[in-house]
């Protein structure tokens, strides 16, 4: 008699290099198979050949530009394709940076369509799968920016500051249906991303640098204490739990039947 083994699977996107590449590796060491999803199908071919061989798993290449609707179309069709990936890694992502008023708009419109449209369409994909069968895990990484306003960061803050609110969309979405959604917010990581978009990244002080290894750790640790906001360095989870308050205070007066009084003539 043959045995079939049933591995979970998971599919991550921005695999070739950085934060993605680390999560491939834990997801291929602790028995995942992988679709590996980026541009450059060099790299993502040898980390297939690497992943594979060390830890024994099925690890499949799918080569794909994030920032063409073919390329998207091409990965959530594999997703929708596909019931046995049960983890989704939202990873792919970059930052154009420029201040507004000197902004250049072709290169804001291909980075919102990697980490806004992308992300939104694979989640869509993954969460119609996953509902349907009743489980699976899908992370979305968004950034600590989200949080910070800085000169030239207008374009890359605000498309995480979407990633912020969808996935928090989707989570209250999730709910009852089996399907785990996280919020991964990174700091500062040790990764290209800061070349690619034009910083040093020794410009940081090391204090406030993560390693990808750490902060994937991190996410996989918060899984397994069903943690659905991770973000790695706050202290205080408190802290996170006192924004969301705050936030619902402010919730609860944006919609009246009057002004406030500080509007009125005369105070
Ligand atoms: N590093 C940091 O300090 C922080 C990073 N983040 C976020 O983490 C995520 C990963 O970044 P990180 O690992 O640091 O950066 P890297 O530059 O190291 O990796 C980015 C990955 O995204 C892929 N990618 C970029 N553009 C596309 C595209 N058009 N289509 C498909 N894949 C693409 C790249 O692959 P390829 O070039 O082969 O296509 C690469 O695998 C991003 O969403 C980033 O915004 C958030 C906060 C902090
Ligand atoms: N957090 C990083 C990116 O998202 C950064 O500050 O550059």
């Amino acid at each position: 008699m043959t045995m079939t083994i049933i591995r979970p699977r998971a599919l991550v996107t921005g695999a070739s290099a950085g934060i993605g590449r680390v999560y491939a590796e834990h997801l291929a060491r602790t028995g995942h198979d992988l679709v590996l999803v980026a541009r450059r199908a060099d790299r993502l071919q040898a980390l297939a050949d690497e992943f594979g061989q060390a830890h024994r798993v099925e690890v499949e290449i799918l080569p794909a530009d994030l920032g063409t609707r073919e390329g998207v179309e091409a990965v959530a069709s594999r997703l929708a394709a596909d019931p046995a990936v049960d983890m989704l890694i939202n990873n792919a992502g970059y930052a154009a940076r420029g201040r507004v008023a000197e902004l250049d708009f072709e290169a804001l419109e291909a980075m919102l369509q990697v980490n806004v449209l992308a992300l939104s369409r694979l989640s869509s994909a993954a969460m119609a799968q996953m509902i349907a069968a009743g489980r699976g895990t899908i992370i979305n990484i968004a950034s600590g920016t989200a949080f910070m306003q800085m000169p030239g960061n207008a374009g890359y803050g605000a498309s995480k500051n979407y990633v912020l609110a969808f996935t928090r969309h989707m989570q209250l979405e999730a709910e009852g249906t089996g399907v785990r959604v996280q919020l991964l917010v990174p700091g500062v990581i040790a990764t290209d991303f800061h070349a690619v978009a034009g910083n040093d990244l020794a410009n940081f002080p090391p204090e406030r640098v993560m390693s990808a290894e750490d902060l994937v750790v991190a996410s996989l640790r918060a899984l397994e204490m069903d943690e659905t906001i991770c973000i790695p360095s706050l202290p205080e989870i408190r802290d996170w739990d006192a924004y969301v308050e705050a936030e619902a205070r402010v919730a609860a007066g944006v919609s009246r039947d009057r002004v406030a009084p500080r509007y009125h003539n005369g105070g």
